[in-house]
C-alpha cells in the first residue's frame, strides 16, 4: 500500500513539472500569496475571475459550442509580457519587454451595474493560478439580479452538478474547488469556542477568532471509496438518493482515528457484510458534494467463493457484482442525457473517481483475458 502511494505521489511530480516548467515558481508565488495579504490585494489587480451565483459557476457558451468557467478580470492595468523585435547591426533581438495592456472585460464595471461597490473583488478568494502565472479567484456575487448579470457577462449560472456535465474536463475540480472554498467561508464566520466573527486573511486560506485566536483552516473530509473484485466481477451497490440506474463503487467517511485501511475494511463490512484483502490504492480526489470530501480510491478483492453480499439496506437500496461484460457496455454508453431517460443500469461519469476504478478494473480484465486467450 506505502508503495502505491509513493508511486503516485512521485508520478503525479513528474507529471506536474513536464507540463510547466514553471511548476515551482507558480508554488511559491501562491505560498506567497496565501500569506502576504498586501502582495494578494495587489495581485486582484491581475487577476482572473470566477462568478458563482448561490454557489452556482458563471459558464459561457463558446462559438463552437462548448461551454466553459467564464472568466472575468478587472479594469486594472495588466503587465503582459510582449515579445518585441529589436534590429541591431541588422541582427534581430528579441527582447521581452512589459507593457501595460487594458483588459478587455471590465469586472467592477459589470459589478457596479448591478449594484456592487467597486471593492466589492475584494471579497474575492485565491483558487490558484493558471499555466501563464495569472492568479485566479472565485467570488459569490450574493444577492442580485441574477438575469441581469447573466447578460452583462454573457453567460449563466448553471447548478454545480450540471455544470461537471457540461464543462470540459479539466475545468471542473476547478469549479469545484471554488464552490467549495466559498461554501466553507459562509458556513465559518462565527469561532465555534466563543462565538464571535471569525475574520478571513485576504487569499481566504483561513479565518481567525481575535477573541479565542484559533486559527480555522479550510477543511475536507475523508472518504474511502473501494472497487470491490472477486476476479471476474466487480461489486458495485446503489443508495436510494442516486439518480435512478446509477451504480457505484462502495464509500465512507473516515471515523476519527481510522487509517484508510480500516475505513475501508469497516465500510465493506457494514455495507455488504464481506472482508476484504489485497488493498490497493488507486488515486484521489476532491468531492463538492454534498460538501467537500476527500476521496480516497481503492482497490480490494475478496475470495471467489465467499461473496455472498449480506447488503445494509438502511445505508443501500441494492448491490450486486456485475460481469465484465455489463461494464464495458456501461463504460461505452454516452455521458448521461438530462432529457432522455436514464439506461437500466450506467456507472458515474468520468469525473468521478468511481468511473475511475470501474475503467481501471475493466482495463485489467481485458489484460488478464488476453493473456488467458479469451476475448
Ligand atoms: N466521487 C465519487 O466517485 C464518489 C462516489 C461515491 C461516493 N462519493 C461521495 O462520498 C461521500 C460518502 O459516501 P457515503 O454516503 O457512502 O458515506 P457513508 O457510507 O459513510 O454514509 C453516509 C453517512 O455517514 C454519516 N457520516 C459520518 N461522517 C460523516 C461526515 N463527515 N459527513 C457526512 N456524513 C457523515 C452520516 O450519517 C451519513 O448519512 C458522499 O458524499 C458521496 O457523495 C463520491
Ligand atoms: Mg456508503
Amino acid at each position: 500500500m506505502l508503495q502505491s502511494f509513493k508511486l503516485f505521489f512521485n508520478c503525479n511530480l513528474v507529471r506536474s513539472r513536464s507540463y510547466s516548467g514553471y511548476y515551482v515558481s507558480r508554488v511559491r508565488y501562491l505560498k506567497r500569496l496565501k500569506e502576504d495579504d498586501e502582495a494578494c490585494r495587489e495581485a486582484l489587480k491581475s487577476g482572473i475571475f470566477l462568478l458563482y451565483h448561490k454557489l452556482s459557476p458563471l459558464l459561457r457558451e463558446t462559438s463552437s459550442g462548448i461551454y466553459t468557467l467564464a472568466s472575468l478580470k478587472t479594469s486594472g492595468f495588466n503587465t503582459t509580457p510582449f515579445k518585441l523585435f529589436h534590429y541591431v547591426n541588422k541582427r534581430i533581438l528579441h527582447m521581452h519587454l512589459y507593457i501595460c495592456m487594458p483588459i478587455s472585460v471590465d469586472l467592477e464595471h459589470i459589478l457596479e451595474k448591478v449594484g456592487k461597490d467597486k471593492h466589492f473583488v475584494n471579497e474575492s478568494f485565491l483558487l490558484g493560478c493558471t499555466d501563464k502565472g495569472e492568479p485566479q479567484f472565485s467570488l459569490e456575487v450574493g444577492d442580485i439580479d441574477r438575469s441581469a448579470l447573466e447578460q452583462e457577462c454573457r453567460g449563466m449560472f448553471v447548478d454545480l452538478r450540471k455544470a461537471f456535465f457540461m464543462l470540459p474536463g479539466p475545468e471542473s475540480p476547478l469549479a469545484a474547488k471554488g464552490q467549495a472554498l466559498l461554501r466553507w467561508h459562509q458556513t465559518n464566520c462565527f469561532c465555534s469556542a466563543t462565538g464571535q466573527p471569525t475574520i478571513r486573511n485576504q487569499s481566504g486560506s483561513f479565518r481567525v477568532c481575535h477573541s479565542s485566536g484559533i486559527t480555522y483552516y479550510p477543511k475536507m473530509a475523508p472518504v474511502v471509496i473501494v472497487l470491490v473484485s472477486d476476479g471476474s466481477r466487480c461489486l458495485l451497490a446503489r443508495q436510494t438518493m442516486f439518480p435512478l440506474g446509477m451504480y457505484s463503487a462502495l464509500s465512507g467517511f473516515c471515523d476519527m482515528g481510522e487509517s484508510v485501511e480500516e475505513t475501508l475494511h469497516r465500510e465493506v463490512a457494514e455495507e455488504v457484510g464481506l472482508e476484504v484483502k489485497n488493498i490497493q490504492y488507486s488515486g484521489s480526489q476532491h468531492w463538492p458534494f454534498p460538501q467537500s470530501s476527500f476521496m480516497l480510491a481503492c482497490h480490494a478483492t475478496v475470495n471467489p467463493d465467499k461473496t455472498q453480499v449480506n447488503i445494509d439496506k438502511a445505508e443501500l437500496e441494492d448491490a450486486r457484482w456485475f460481469t465484465y461484460e455489463e461494464i464495458t457496455e456501461a463504460l461505452r454508453k454516452p455521458p448521461l442525457d438530462p432529457r432522455r431517460e436514464p439506461p437500466v443500469f450506467w456507472v458515474p461519469p468520468s469525473y468521478a473517481i468511481a468511473n475511475q476504478l470501474i475503467q481501471e478494473w475493466a482495463n485489467q480484465q481485458q489484460l488478464s483475458r488476453k493473456l488467458h486467450g479469451l476475448k
